[in-house]
């Protein structure tokens, strides 16, 4: 059956993947986005834009709507150890307010972009949703605190919510990929070296307790991303707040994704061992076990190679 959607973000790298899926599942689709990192040529043709500020979402929500899904979030780990208070004021403040609106206009399901950065330095790998959340950034905290005033709308308003704790969302699909600029992803800087753009990708430190002494992450591919969204829409029951990682339960260091980007582009990626940035968890990979069951999600783009592949085939489109 089809639907209508506000999609806030929905101008930026994964709200623009989503937005796409849900056009082309036949769902009608409007973007609220406040362009402050997204750009207007990330919405998918099909879905409709309006340029605006999910804290003025009263403006523009009504009982016509049968969900939102909510992406619109300042989300550089890095950057929030020193601005902190840029943090709480849009992804917690802002997500306040568009919580009052979805209770005004009567709009009661919620899919949230969460994160792993919830989880902070885990205490055991795979990290499962009921593993101690102790976030190493503000980044973090404050996606972990919107994580808490959901699970408390869901139980005194009803609210059906589905927050999904992704880990490193990357790859492209078709012409949506990732171009946050200034860009601070890995595989994205690393292409841009690839292209001859960067001179040198920075490894951000070098001493911490893995095998090569770089920071693992969990890859996974933003379609295979975007699929989970379109399930947890159809799994969001009333006065429940499910939590679901997403990633593919393989971990790669900053290391092995250099050497795979020289692997797929077949470039020379010169490195340079730079200090540890603030904020960063040693390792961070996913157990997606509940998403497998609670949702059906069955990601088919786990391979690396293939991930990175996506991106190159992105970044070289975009460098023209
Ligand atoms: N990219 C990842 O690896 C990753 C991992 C885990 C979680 N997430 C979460 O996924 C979501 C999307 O991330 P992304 O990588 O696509 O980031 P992005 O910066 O490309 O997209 C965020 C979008 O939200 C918009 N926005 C920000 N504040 C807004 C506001 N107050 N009102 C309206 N629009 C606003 C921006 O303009 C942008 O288009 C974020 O919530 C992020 O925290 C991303
Ligand atoms: O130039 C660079 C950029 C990154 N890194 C390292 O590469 C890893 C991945 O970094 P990045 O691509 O910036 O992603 P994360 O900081 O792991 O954060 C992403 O993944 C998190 C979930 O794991 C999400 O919450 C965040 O929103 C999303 O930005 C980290 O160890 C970084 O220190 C470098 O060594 N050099």
């Amino acid at each position: 059956m089809s639907g209508k959607y506000l999609v806030t973000g929905g101008a930026g790298y994964v709200g623009g993947v989503v937005a796409q899926h849900l056009v082309e599942a036949g769902h009608e689709v409007v973007v609220l986005d406040n362009l402050s990192t997204g750009f207007r040529e990330g919405v998918p043709a099909g879905a409709a834009f309006i340029e605006g500020d999910i804290r003025d979402a009263a403006q523009w929500l009504d009982d016509s709507y049968d969900a939102v899904l909510h992406f619109a979030a300042f989300s550089q780990v890095g950057e929030s150890v020193v601005k902190p208070e840029k943090y709480w004021d849009n992804n917690v403040g802002g997500t306040m307010a568009l919580l009052a609106a979805m209770r005004g206009a009567g709009v009661r399901k919620l899919v949230f972009s969460s994160t792993a950065a919830t989880y902070g330095e885990p205490v055991s790998t795979p990290i499962t949703e009921s593993d101690p959340t102790a976030p190493t950034s503000p980044y973090g905290a404050s996606k972990l605190a919107v994580d808490h005033m959901i699970t408390g709308e869901a139980a005194a308003h009803g609210l059906g919510a589905v927050s999904l704790r992704y880990f490193n969302v990357a790859g492209a699909y078709g012409s949506c990929g990732e171009r946050h600029d200034p860009e601070s992803h890995l595989i994205p800087l690393v292409l841009q070296v690839a292209l001859g753009r960067r001179e040198a990708i920075s490894v951000f430190g070098d001493d911490y307790p893995t095998p090569d002494g770089t920071c693992v992450r969990d890859y996974i591919h933003v379609a295979d991303l975007a699929e989970a969204h379109l399930l947890a829409l159809d799994a969001a029951t009333p006065g429940e707040h499910l939590i679901c990682n997403l990633g593919n339960g393989n971990g790669f260091s900053v290391r092995e994704v250099i050497e795979t980007v020289r692997k797929v582009t077949g470039h020379p990626v010169p490195e340079v061992v730079a200090g540890r940035r603030g904020g960063d968890p040693a390792v961070l990979v996913a157990s997606a076990a509940t998403a497998r069951e609670r949702l059906g999600w069955n990601p088919s783009r786990a391979d690396l190679a293939g991930i990175v592949a996506d991106a190159w085939a992105f970044a070289q489109q975009h460098a023209k």
